[in-house]
């Protein structure tokens, strides 16, 4: 079953300059994992908040597990997507317990059902003992793998993970990397993960793709393509430039 269908996306930040994604097409399929490498400013994030619903294209279509989310007459609101997001800074909310972080995403459940889906999820990230600390408590590490389980918590049918280890010190990537693959392949989560770093794509990574700006300017853009087998990865999207 595919869980992402992208065909022929076009965005740009403002209607008069370049656009910085340009009919670009793409799937993925049920519990793939698919990295997201590319040069700074080539459009990685900027694809992961057309997904989600932050953005919203001038062309093209989105279906998420079938349902068409962005389409000609339509745009779902990002909270009806079913697409959970693990950011950078992990964005846990200070004031907030680490069981309440990660039920706070639960309100569509029925009440009773919250309290054992927050276990499940603390049980998940191997994190059971820390649901009454706050963020400011744990490690780098330790919120990761809380706004992991926040991200989760809700099932989500597609996770997107922009940039999960730019704040970790070399050694905790390392065993992070195991952690996250090991938790994702248990939930058999569909994830496309942004990162800079091809290590994190070689040790978890199913397959990944190339925002390459460059081979847009030759003309590639437009070429429809599925994920290719990671180290194979391929272009998307134009940039700024390649129109100036
Ligand atoms: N809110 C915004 N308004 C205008 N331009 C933006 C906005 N956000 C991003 N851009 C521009 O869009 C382009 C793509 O940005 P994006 O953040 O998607 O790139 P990226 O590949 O994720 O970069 P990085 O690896 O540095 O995070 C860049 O040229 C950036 O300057």
């Amino acid at each position: 079953m595919k869980v992402v269908e992208i065909e022929n996306l076009s965005f740009g930040y403002s209607r008069v300059e370049a656009p910085i994604i340009e009919d670009f097409s793409f799937t993925l399929n049920a519990g793939e994992i698919v990295g997201v490498l590319g040069q700074s400013g080539s459009g990685k994030s900027t694809l992961l908040r057309l997904i989600s619903g932050l953005e919203m294209p001038t062309n093209g279509t989105i279906k998420i597990a079938d349902k068409e989310v962005v389409g000609k007459r339509r745009f779902v609101q990002p909270e009806d997507r079913g697409v959970g997001m693990v950011f950078q800074d992990y964005a846990l909310f200070p004031h907030m317990k680490v069981k309440e972080n990660i039920s706070f995403g639960l309100s569509r459940m029925a009440r009773k059902e919250r309290k054992p889906r927050v276990r499940e999820m603390l049980e998940l990230v191997q994190m059971e003992e820390f649901g009454d600390r706050y963020p400011h408590e744990l490690s780098g590490g330790q919120q990761q793998r809380i706004a992991l389980a926040r991200a989760l918590a809700p099932k989500p049918k597609l996770l997107l993970m922009d940039e999960p280890f730019s704040n970790l010190d070399a050694d905790l990537k390392t065993s992070i990397r195991e952690e996250l693959l090991s938790i994702l392949k248990k939930a058999n989560m569909t994830c496309m993960i942004v990162t800079h770093d091809r290590k994190d794509v070689d040790a978890i990574c199913d397959n990944s793709i190339t925002m390459c700006p460059l081979l847009a300017k030759q003309g590639a853009a437009g070429q429809k393509f599925q994920t290719l087998p990671k180290g194979n990865g391929v272009f998307i999207s134009s940039d700024r430039q390649s129109h100036n």
